[in-house]
């Protein structure tokens, strides 16, 4: 718990996300998919005027505390506390909000860093047959495939976050589940903490099923 004298992003009510979140963090470390300073989480607090409860810039994910979580505006810009830093990637989260997510859940596994390196070419990941893929939202059978796209790592965040933004609206072919930055992690969201959290648990899932496939197997 915070210190009742340390500046906190988080309301009493907001307290409760904060845990949430922190537990991901925790979780998603022991399981070597955020070490380091790696992975940015986020979650929406308000729609009118858009409001996220964001992951600060630099903290260790496995160590979260309240008082690191920032208070961002729909365009990424701090509200509270004072001086603490949104994650770097603020942009993508608020992005995906603006596109009805609930929550948003970045990782960095060694299996999205690999994969994402060496799909880039093919521009995303085929996922296709596992029954797994059941737990993403919206499959209900094995017989499924997701295709996971893949963009270039880039520090300029912006841009993909309008690249995002675009592939969000495209009806014709519109990004779903997630997408990869090659040599990065994995990005994931759902409704809420709890679905985003369950998709970033499959994803992570099956992109170790193909690694450990091409690893027993080469090319399959
Ligand atoms: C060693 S992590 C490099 C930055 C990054 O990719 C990340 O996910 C964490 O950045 P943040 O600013 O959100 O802490
Ligand atoms: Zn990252």
């Amino acid at each position: 718990m915070p210190n009742k004298d340390t500046p906190t992003a988080a309301s009493e009510e907001n307290l409760l996300l904060c845990e949430e979140l922190i537990e991901c963090g925790r979780d998603f470390h022991r399981r070597g998919w955020s070490l380091g300073t790696s992975s940015n989480y986020s979650v929406v607090t308000e729609r009118e005027p858009l409001t996220l409860l964001m992951t600060g810039s630099g903290f260790d994910k496995g160590r979260l505390r309240p008082e690191q979580f920032v208070t961002v505006d729909e365009k990424a810009r701090a509200l509270k506390p004072d001086g603490l830093k949104p994650s770097s990637e603020a942009l993508l989260h608020t992005v995906l909000a603006k596109h009805g997510a609930g929550a948003v859940l970045h990782t960095h596994s060694v299996a999205a860093t690999v994969l994402s390196e060496h799909f880039l070419k093919d521009g995303g990941v085929r996922l296709s047959g596992y029954e797994m893929l059941k737990g993403l939202s919206g499959i209900s059978t094995h017989e499924s495939e997701a295709w996971i796209e893949i963009y270039p790592n880039t520090q300029e965040i912006a841009s993909l976050a309008t690249v995002i933004s675009l592939r969000l609206n495209d009806a014709a072919r519109p990004l779903r589940h997630g997408f990869l930055m090659a040599g990065h992690g994995l990005y994931t969201w759902g409704r809420n903490i709890a679905e985003a959290r369950r998709q970033v648990e499959v994803l992570e899932f099956l992109l170790e099923v193909v690694t450990q496939k091409r690893l027993l197997f080469g090319s399959f």
